[in-house]
């Protein structure tokens, strides 16, 4: 465990930290929702989509930056959409250098809605080009649970430039038609957006890469089996009262994702994915 060292912590109001490392790096992470909002390297420039429309506070499901999923992802399940891990408050235990950790426990809110109890442990470190978003699950009760999980990354790029590398080959599942599930294998070299893509990628092993003439970022995961791609498109993006009319053009999501075979853990088990970006 490191300790705490208040130094590396820029500044903290309304539940919003803002973290730099000595390398130039910074973020931003709200506790409401474990939510990393803001990711800028060391040149400045930022990489997390965040709404500007977003709500914050208490309960607010964030629009952008890197919700956190679980236990539900969607609408697997009779839970609410996504869970409740991302409108719950989550608690700083630890940070230094380029390291923050934020845990999320069980409590009278959750077990209402899911009768468990269990350990979120979010280990976020950063540097000068790289993110890595590291979840934990811990079932600290004396019954096994099973979950859904995702880190939802919202990535701010141009969508018309931008193009994804590195699914070709892989089994999907198209979930844009909620009444008619489509498979498919993913025959191309490029991913690019010209439409709605909702699309869970199974066991995606393989690093994926972002293009785009501004950047390239390789997006790789551990734990998480599949990735899930979503873009809203003109038509559902103008539905979503959170999100700006024109906001589908500038960030694509590139979720990390355990959805196609939940997860069952036994009393005292745990479970660990993550999600790296690297300039
Ligand atoms: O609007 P939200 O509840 O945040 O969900 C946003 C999106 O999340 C994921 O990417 C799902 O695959 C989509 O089906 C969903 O629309």
């Amino acid at each position: 465990m490191r300790l705490l060292i208040p130094s590396k912590i820029n500044s903290m109001s309304n539940n919003l930290i803002n973290a730099s490392s000595q390398d130039g790096a910074h973020i931003s992470v709200s506790l409401d929702g474990g939510h990393l909002c803001s990711w800028r390297t060391a040149d400045g420039v930022e990489h997390l989509y965040l709404s500007p429309l977003t709500k914050m506070g208490a309960g607010a499901a964030i629009r952008g930056g890197i919700p956190i999923i679980f236990p539900q992802f969607a609408s697997k399940g009779d839970l609410p959409k996504h869970g409740f891990a991302r409108n719950s408050l989550w608690r700083l235990c630890a940070s230094g250098d380029g390291f923050m950790q934020l845990t999320l426990s069980d409590s009278v809110e959750t077990r209402a809605l899911f009768p468990h109890a269990f350990t979120l442990t979010l280990n976020i470190t950063f540097s000068a080009r790289t993110l890595n978003a590291e979840l934990a699950v811990t079932n600290t009760g004396t019954d096994a649970f099973t979950f859904t999980s995702a880190l939802h990354t919202y990535l701010a790029t141009p969508i018309a430039d931008t193009a994804l590398r590195g699914l070709q080959g892989c089994r999907y599942i198209d979930t844009t038609d909620k009444t008619c599930e489509r498979n498919g294998i993913f025959e191309d070299t490029l991913l690019q957006v010209n439409n709605e893509v909702d699309s869970v990628f199974l066991q995606a092993d393989k690093a994926v890469e972002l293009l785009s003439p501004q950047k390239n970022i390789a997006i790789s995961k551990t734990g998480f089996p599949d990735l899930v791609v979503w873009n809203p498109w003109q038509t559902l993006c103008a539905q979503i009262a959170d999100l700006p009319d024109d906001a589908y053009q500038q960030f694509i999501c590139v979720e990390a994702a355990l959805v196609a075979v939940p997860m069952t853990l036994l009393a005292g088990e745990s479970w660990v994915g993550s999600q790296r970006l690297e300039m």
